[in-house]
């Protein structure tokens, strides 16, 4: 990762001077990238997860790349975002300390690759996902967010042909896209403006690490378009260009930063079958085709 003082944004300087946000899941990955931009652009960060060893190194690295008389713009706050008691008290935390918050990216999150999932795992992903995602969306608006607006931004996939191997988070993504839309509804006459960003394959090593290695993530690289990996600074640019004024008329919608992947190929193969039922009409027919 990149320390502050080297992070490239095109974004202004001062853009989020004054500013509060909270990135879950913002000591690794995506969330870290998230965070670095962030705060580089002058927002204080509250970064949440469940490893308060992992959160308190990353924002010493990111502080320390601070100038001396701006420490500390990121702030570590152990959350399983699984747990509501947790996220509300991250929200009262927030708000107590920092005086505000304007921003929330529900970035922590993740699944595992299994074609055949115990129930225990698929509610371990589906809590994860979409209940976490939810409660942090529900405690940031009773909170703060239905008094004085705001802006939301959720880290989902690229579930649009399904998510076969991994149909769990398909359904949990998709949840978080609808519970997204509803929420910009619902919630428009206080000012409130949520959105998704839909990553494709974006290379960290944390994240690489979950699956076994970079060879994993290199093994999808015939699906992109782009013909190359992203990188997490490219998830980051768009999650800030949300959440800026720059994007005051945006709500309810997702951008896709995934190299036009997720309208080209399936990574996941039909094996040869001749399994499906005939058509109704002419019983015969699929001897013929
Ligand atoms: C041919 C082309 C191929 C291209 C392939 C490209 C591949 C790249 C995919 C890109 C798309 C997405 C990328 C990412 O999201 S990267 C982010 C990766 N990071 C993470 O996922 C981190 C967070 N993940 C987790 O914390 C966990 O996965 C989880 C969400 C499940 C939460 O874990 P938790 O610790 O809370 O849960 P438990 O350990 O208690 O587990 C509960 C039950 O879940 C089942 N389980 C959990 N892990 C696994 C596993 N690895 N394999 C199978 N089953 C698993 C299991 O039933 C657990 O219960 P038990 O332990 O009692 O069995
Ligand atoms: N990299 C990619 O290609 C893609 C990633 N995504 C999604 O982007 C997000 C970030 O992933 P990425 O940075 O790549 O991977 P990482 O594994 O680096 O990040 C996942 C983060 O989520 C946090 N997290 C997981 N479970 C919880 C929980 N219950 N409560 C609070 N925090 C939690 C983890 O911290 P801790 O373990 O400390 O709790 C970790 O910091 C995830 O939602 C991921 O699924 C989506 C599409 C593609």
């Amino acid at each position: 990762m990149a320390a502050a003082s080297m992070i490239r944004s095109v974004f202004k300087k001062e853009l989020f001077s004054g500013k509060v946000a909270i990135v879950t899941g913002g000591a690794t990955g995506l969330g870290r990238a998230i965070t670095e931009e962030l705060s580089s652009l002058g927002c204080k960060v509250v970064i949440a997860s469940r490893r308060l060893e992992n959160l308190e190194k990353a924002a010493q690295e990111i502080n320390e790349a601070i100038p001396i008389s701006l420490r500390p713009r990121v702030f570590p706050y152990q959350c399983n975002i699984r747990n509501e008691e947790q996220v509300k008290s991250l929200m009262k935390y927030t708000i107590d300390t920092h005086g505000a918050l304007d921003y929330l990216v529900n970035n922590g999150g993740g699944q595992f690759a299994s074609p055949a999932i115990s129930a225990k795992g698929w509610l371990a992903v589906v809590e994860t996902n979409l209940t976490g995602t939810f409660y942090c969306c529900k405690h940031a608006y009773n909170e703060w967010m239905a008094g004085h607006g705001g802006a939301i931004v959720n880290i989902i996939a690229d579930m649009y042909k399904g998510f076969p191997n991994m149909a769990h988070t398909g359904a949990a993504r998709a949840g978080v896209q609808n519970l997204m839309m509803s929420l910009a509804l619902e919630w428009a006459d206080c000012g409130i403006r949520i959105n998704c960003v839909s990553p494709g394959i974006i290379y960290s090593e944390t994240a690489a690490k979950n699956y076994g290695g970079r060879h994993v993530f290199d093994e999808g690289l015939h699906i992109i378009p782009a013909k190359r990996l992203g990188i997490p600074e490219e998830v980051s640019g768009a999650v800030c260009f949300l959440l800026s004024p720059a994007a005051s008329y945006i709500t309810g919608t997702t951008i896709k930063v995934d190299g036009g992947q997720s309208f080209y190929r399936s990574p996941f193969t039909i094996p040869e079958h001749n399994s499906f039922p005939p058509p109704l009409e002419d019983p015969e027919l699929n001897s013929k085709l």
